[in-house]
């Protein structure tokens, strides 16, 4: 099965190859006629392959970092290095393309749409890469077996446990073969038992290549990362253990 890109293999090589590069990134925001600070200087690399999750106190950063990651919203200042793209610098065309095609976005929400079956959630996010028809139900199906919901392709949100819907989130993250699969707090609307399938489910995609970016206040799924971090006060500190 072929979710994820060759950027992203698992091999050692894949390994020690660097996925991201931040230097000096600062973002401030304008409020009330002043500018708040929300990363103050961050400089820190990720390697392909690296499941990193991201905790911290409320207000610490960690949206926002997500955000310039995801190629949401540039720095204010310093440079954010998405293999040879600077996101800082890139266009707003270079953007879109760099979201659609490289970056899977799983969100705490699920973010499906209610109206729409499971198989068109999942191939929404084919609509942008031009994959031609018979490819693309064909990718559908491989995305939505391997987050175990193949019986429920024709499902609606609304018939599916919370679980299911964020695999079914999972597989429109991984369809279009990202380099990266950036997550916001994935479990934090699960019981514990759905938790632990979602992170198992994601410990897989790990397994096989796929670098993980979690934001999360859960420490059952920080446990589980190779690399932890920690925002506070807009700096980043690497907790692992
Ligand atoms: N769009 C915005 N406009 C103004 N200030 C903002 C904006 N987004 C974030 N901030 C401020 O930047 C700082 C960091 O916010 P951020 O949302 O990144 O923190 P967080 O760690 O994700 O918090 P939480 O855990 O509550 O989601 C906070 O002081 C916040 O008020």
């Amino acid at each position: 099965m072929t979710l994820i890109t060759t950027e992203s293999t698992g091999t050692a090589d894949a390994a020690a190859s660097t996925l991201y590069r931040l230097s000096r990134v600062v973002k401030t925001y304008p409020q009330k006629g002043r500018r708040v600070t929300a990363l103050t200087g961050v400089d820190i690399e990720i390697a392909a392959g690296e499941f990193v999750t991201i905790q911290g106190p409320t207000g610490g950063g960690k949206s926002t970092f997500l955000q310039l990651l995801g190629a949401l919203d540039r720095p204010t200042s310093g440079t954010v290095m998405l293999g040879g793209t600077d996101i800082a610098r890139a266009s707003a065309t270079a953007l879109g393309r760099l979201r659609a095609h490289e970056i899977g976005f799983v969100f705490q929400g699920f973010n499906l749409i209610p109206t729409l079956t499971a198989h068109e959630n999942v191939d929404m996010a084919l609509e942008p890469l031009r994959v031609a028809p018979a490819e693309r139900r064909a990718r559908v199906a491989e995305a939505l077996t391997h987050v175990g919901l193949a019986e429920r392709a024709d499902h609606r949100p609304g018939e599916l446990s919370g679980g299911q819907q964020q695999r079914v989130a999972i597989a429109r993250a991984i369809v279009k073969r990202p380099r990266v699969l950036l997550a916001d707090e994935p479990t934090g609307n699960l019981d514990e038992s759905m938790r632990d399938e979602i992170l198992a489910l994601l410990e897989g995609l790990n397994g096989q290549g796929l670098t993980l970016i979690v934001v999360t206040h859960d420490s059952a799924v920080a446990r589980r990362a190779t690399r932890r971090l920690r925002l506070e006060r807009g700096s980043v500190r690497d907790i692992t253990r």
